[in-house]
């Protein structure tokens, strides 16, 4: 099932209607609840558990009545509808495979040959999902790959087969940043992805069953590796450039330290050459709340009700990740949803009802078990010298274990990590330690600041692109791929040997919009990739 099922599963209930309207967060969150309330069709049960759940308890002797939570009562409904919808969906076509919906049309690549993963799992086949925008050159020299952040598909753009808008639309165009005049752009659904792409939701060719956490674990050398056997397909052996922004400025340098031969230029915006531990912090916390959720059932949750609800929350907490407390104050500052009403323990301050919505747009689009492995991978992600050679070299040995064929897929080592069997304990004198490596670790980012040397694992680790020409771009004012990232890449790349470096950071006075300023500023993220490109 792909996420787009999920989207199916949601227009036979009123809560895409809702979220698709674009109004304010405030009114499609009521209107949300008051559809679900209106229109939804609960059984017999749930209606009392509603009745019960909807008027403030009065229980006897109290002092005071007992609180209401509408957000609360919407996702029991959602659930409910959804459990709804599953089963007149199973009763129209009880034997038949889920329809496929897709964001839109795509174009597939299938790559039939098997696919060994960095962490050694195999993909027996898979297909890419892409599409495209301006013409090829006869000697197709003139291609830029574009690569997605977490959460997008290869739809950047419109096109004649799917005129929505797509989300890097005002960057491309004739004459825009990426200049369809000029390039042939090509964007794609990566690889564990769901929007045409094979992933979690995809049918194992071994069984016919969906993978769902059969998957095996990703990395984003696996997913720039797939896009390669994309662009073997069509022919295409050197890129005019990579570009990229958050995941995909990590894909754009995995592209050019992967294939330096194959890369003519490397843009990287808002990324960064590893991961480090407040992103990783960030992401874990959102697949826990997911896995939480009891309808994830370890990712087998297909056919069934989706986890909507540990979905929603992620996508809250990622919100916060996404944009900037300056943005906030400007835009909500302290203001209420509806200041005549008392306080309510469900969305109410203008902030929680934002993100409310956020977490509604997202919940019933994205699959969920996507989210989990692109986002380890995301964590996993160290362009460091020392990853790359521990990589390759069990690459290698299970290149050798495989050579008997597929088959072997199936012994692929398998994650038996425990849980240590002490809880983490704090050292005596940890706060002091950590206090001082804190100190440490601010001298070493001041020094960043300062244009001083990063670790000589990564320059050495990036030193494949010291022929490239690179932009790569910062925000101040994100806190997830903070500045000192991108200064940290520039500065590796430099050290590595590289004279064709351009480094912008836009300060907080240029944009406050966080680590989504990709997605946003056309003038000045737009602009400096243009005049790069040209
Ligand atoms: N808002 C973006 C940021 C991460 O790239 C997304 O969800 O994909």
């Amino acid at each position: 099932m792909k996420c787009q099922r999920l989207t199916a599963a949601l227009a036979a209930s009123s809560v895409s209607s809702a979220s698709r309207t674009g109004q304010t967060a405030l009114l499609c969150s009521r209107r949300l609840q008051s559809q679900l309330h209106l229109q939804s069709q609960p059984t017999a049960r749930t209606t009392r558990r509603h009745l019960h759940t909807q008027q403030p308890r009065r229980n006897g002797g109290a002092s005071n009545p007992a609180m209401v939570f509408p957000c609360l009562d919407a996702l029991e409904t959602r659930s409910a509808t959804l459990k709804k919808a599953k089963k007149e969906a199973a009763r129209s076509d009880a034997s038949g495979p889920e329809p496929s919906y897709t964001a839109g049309a795509t174009q597939t690549h299938h790559s039939s040959e098997p696919f060994l993963l960095d962490w050694g799992g195999v993909l027996p086949e898979f297909d890419i999902a892409y599409e495209s925008w301006g013409a090829m050159n006869a000697d197709k020299s003139n291609v830029i790959l574009l690569h997605t952040g977490l959460s997008a598909s290869s739809h950047a753009h419109s096109t004649e087969a799917n005129p929505q808008p797509g989300w890097w639309e005002k960057f491309i165009g004739p004459g825009l940043s990426l200049d369809t005049d000029k390039y042939h752009v090509i964007c794609t659904n990566v690889i564990g992805g769901c929007y045409g792409s094979t992933g979690p939701s995809s049918v194992d060719p071994a069984d016919g069953q969906l993978y769902a956490t059969r998957f095996p674990i990703l990395t984003m050398e696996d997913m720039v590796r797939a896009q390669f056997r994309l662009l073997d397909g069509l022919g295409v052996t050197r890129l005019y450039a990579s570009v990229g922004s958050s995941m995909g400025g990590m894909q754009s340098l995995a592209a050019g330290v992967l294939f330096p031969d194959r890369v003519g230029r490397i843009v990287s915006i808002s990324g960064c050459a590893r991961s480090h531990p407040y992103s990783i912090a960030m992401r874990h916390t959102q697949r826990q709340v997911l896995m939480m959720d009891p309808n994830w059932n370890r990712g087998f949750y297909y056919g069934s009700v989706p986890p909507h609800a540990g979905m929603k929350l992620a996508r809250e907490i990622a919100t916060v990740t996404y944009r900037s407390g300056p943005e906030w104050e400007q835009r909500f500052a302290r203001r209420r949803a509806d200041p005549s009403k008392p306080p309510a323990l469900c969305p109410d301050f203008l902030i929680e009802t934002y993100l409310d919505h956020a977490g509604e747009k997202f919940c019933l689009t994205y699959d969920p078990n996507s989210l989990l492995y692109v986002s380890k991978a995301m964590d996993l992600f160290d362009l460091g010298r020392e990853n790359q050679q521990v990589a390759a070299a069990r690459r290698a040995e299970r290149q050798s274990e495989l050579k008997d064929g597929v088959a072997a897929a199936v012994d692929a080592p398998s994650c038996s990590l425990t849980l240590p069997d002490e809880p983490y304990q704090e050292q005596e004198g940890e706060s002091a330690a950590a206090a001082a490596a804190a100190a440490d670790a601010d001298a070493g980012n001041l020094e960043i600041q300062r244009g001083a040397k990063p670790p000589q694992d990564l320059i050495d680790g990036l030193s494949p692109l010291r022929d490239h020409p690179a932009l790569v771009m910062g925000v101040a004012s994100d806190i997830l791929f903070p500045a000192w990232q991108q200064r940290e890449v520039a500065e590796a790349l430099r050290l590595a040997g590289n004279r064709n470096v351009a480094h912008y950071e836009l300060s907080e006075e240029q944009s406050m919009f966080g680590h989504d300023t990709f997605l946003l500023d056309v003038k000045n993220v737009g602009g400096a990739l243009k005049n790069f490109l040209q």
